[in-house]
């Protein structure tokens, strides 16, 4: 922002419209010359290019694209930085509990293991700008191999780990392999395995579940948000095994999406996913989850996973999990559920329900991580250039309510009764005013994430329309059939403590730039292709 305003007083920022994309870029980064490194003469015969810094990181600018490079992913970086910093304040803790729970005579394997510094994998690594991010800039984390297949990724990840000193030589690995066979080739050898694909990760799925050592965390991200969005059904079946569903949670319904199909991966090899945090920003999701080894465990998995039906009238959305309890012998199983038990339509509007899923419908944060990695990302502001979109992402997810999936939108109910439009904080206090829990949501600022049936919602928008009366339409469209019904209870709009979503920081971002997007896939032309999709 301060950049943008020094160009601003210098009259360069008027002159940046209509650039393409790559020049946009060296306006608004802290762009150099550097000299290549000696040890390398056909660079030198080349002469001086231009850098990029990002963090503490600089890094060669591939002028011709062969290697992939995308700024705005610094959001993306940031963010894994932070969950990376937490996890090693984790690993200590357990570590130390471990060796307190053995106590001074224990010889058992386990409690004379040393504490390890955890090793890295990123498995996509294109310029190395991110494993040599983490190398250089998280302290107490070991090293740090970083995979491409393609040729000149790894030439370029070489020179960019020389030219940034002896750390970053110390402690990255660059790789030439193609990641699946090398995830498939070193089961559970890393603590931290990173997926940062073009598009879609599932390819890489099932032998990324493999590659993380117990306890360990795979981070994992997905561009392709047309497929898991509900842009193309038929495509997200096949790549995640769900259907995904259209409406204002669609984003995420991509998150639980993924999350159950790496979930579905893990329990093949008798492992299973815990949530960090999960979050959609800018034009992709990512999802930090740690894996852990137990076949008992393993057979719970049906009671995460659900299947949601939403109506094609009102958009009232029910979930039905795949599993149920079912105690026998003094002991909890999980057996296939009943048949669902929802009307053949919706009682609201009466509509038909369409069905989507199975996602995952467990927490998809760990709220005390959250909160831990929140403070520590004010604790370092000035380590993290994406401070602002970061701290305001982690806020709204440390606020969320973790017992609701999905959420119904503000914006989405009034439309469908064409009614004028409540406040957030009204329609927050009605809710809790019945009895109910409620939250926003980090992926859209009009969510209502709450534990209150859709029943309830409703009567309280039928409320809110006998105060605000609308106009009569003839027709039987779903507004008309859930008005003509009668609330069954008198909604209260009025405050009640902690109902209101504080203003002092803020939650949402805007974009700082145009082009603000996917990058261009290596290889490709930037100045044809700036709004690539990545797929
Ligand atoms: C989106 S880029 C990664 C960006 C990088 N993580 C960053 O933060 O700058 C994806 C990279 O994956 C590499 N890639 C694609 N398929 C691969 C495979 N099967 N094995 C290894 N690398 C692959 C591409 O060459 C490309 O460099
Ligand atoms: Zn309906």
């Amino acid at each position: 922002m301060t950049l943008s305003l020094g160009l601003l007083r210098s009259g360069l920022l008027n002159r940046r419209i209509n650039q393409p994309a790559n020049q946009v870029l060296r306006l608004h980064l802290a762009f150099s010359s550097a000299s290549p490194s000696p040890s390398d003469p056909s660079a030198a015969a080349a002469g001086p290019q231009t850098t990029i810094r990002e963090g503490k990181v600089e890094i060669f600018l591939d002028e011709s694209n062969s290697v992939f490079y995308n700024k705005t992913q610094v959001n993306n970086r940031d963010i894994s930085i932070a969950v990376l910093r937490s996890f090693i304040l984790k690993r200590h803790e357990e570590y130390a509990a471990r060796s307190r729970k053995a106590g001074p005579g224990d010889t058992t394997l386990s409690a004379q293991a040393k504490y390890k510094e955890p090793k890295v994998l990123e498995a996509l690594a294109a310029s190395g700008l991110r494993a040599i991010r983490y190398a250089v800039e998280v302290d107490g984390i070991g090293e740090v191999t970083a995979v491409d297949n393609n040729e000149a990724a790894v030439e370029a990840c070489k020179k960019n780990i020389q030219h940034n000193g002896s750390l970053a030589s110390s402690k990255v690995v660059p790789h030439h392999a193609d990641a699946r066979v090398y995830m498939l080739t070193h089961p559970k050898e890393f603590d931290v395995v990173d997926l940062d694909p073009y598009g879609s990760p599932a390819a890489f799925l099932d032998s990324a579940v493999q590659c993380v050592a117990d306890g360990g965390i795979l981070m994992c991200s997905a561009t392709d948000m047309a497929v898991l969005a509900g842009g193309n059904a038929e495509v997200c079946f096949s790549k995640y095994g769900s259907y995904p569903l259209r409406g204002k949670h669609c984003h995420e319904m991509a998150l639980r999406i993924l999350l159950a199909c790496i979930e579905s991966h893990a329990i093949r090899h008798k492992r299973y996913i815990v949530p960090i945090i999960s979050v959609h920003m800018d034009f992709y999701i990512r999802v930090f989850v740690r894996i852990f080894t137990s076949a008992s465990t393993v057979k719970s998995s049906p009671l995460k996973l659900a299947h949601v039906y939403q109506c094609t009238g009102c958009n009232s959305f029910y979930l039905q999990n795949i599993g149920r309890i079912h105690s026998k012998d003094k002991e909890n199983i999980a057996v296939p559920n009943f048949r669902l038990t929802l009307p053949e339509v919706c009682s609201e509007c009466g509509h038909q329900f369409v069905m989507g899923g199975p996602l995952w419908s467990y927490p998809i944060h760990d709220k005390v991580w959250a909160a831990s990695i929140l403070s520590d990302i004010h604790a370092m502001r000035e380590a993290y250039p994406a401070y602002p979109k970061i701290s305001a992402i982690l806020s709204s997810v440390s606020e969320e309510l973790l017992e609701a999936p999905l959420f119904v939108s503000l914006h989405n109910l009034c439309a469908i009764l064409k009614c004028t439009t409540p406040t957030m904080v009204m329609l927050q206090c009605a809710i809790r005013n019945a009895g109910y829990q409620v939250s926003g949501s980090h992926v859209d600022p009009l969510a209502l994430k709450t534990d209150a049936p859709m029943s309830v919602i409703w009567d309280i928008m039928r409320c809110w329309v006998k105060l605000h009366p609308v106009k009569h339409r003839p027709g039987n469209h779903p507004g008309n059939v859930i008005l003509s019904q009668e609330p069954k209870f008198q909604a209260k709009f009025s405050r009640v403590l902690g109902a209101s979503v504080t203003r002092k920081r803020a939650r949402f971002m805007p974009n700082p730039e145009k082009y603000w997007g996917p990058g261009t896939k290596a290889g490709r032309n930037p100045r044809t292709f700036q709004m690539d999709n990545r797929n």
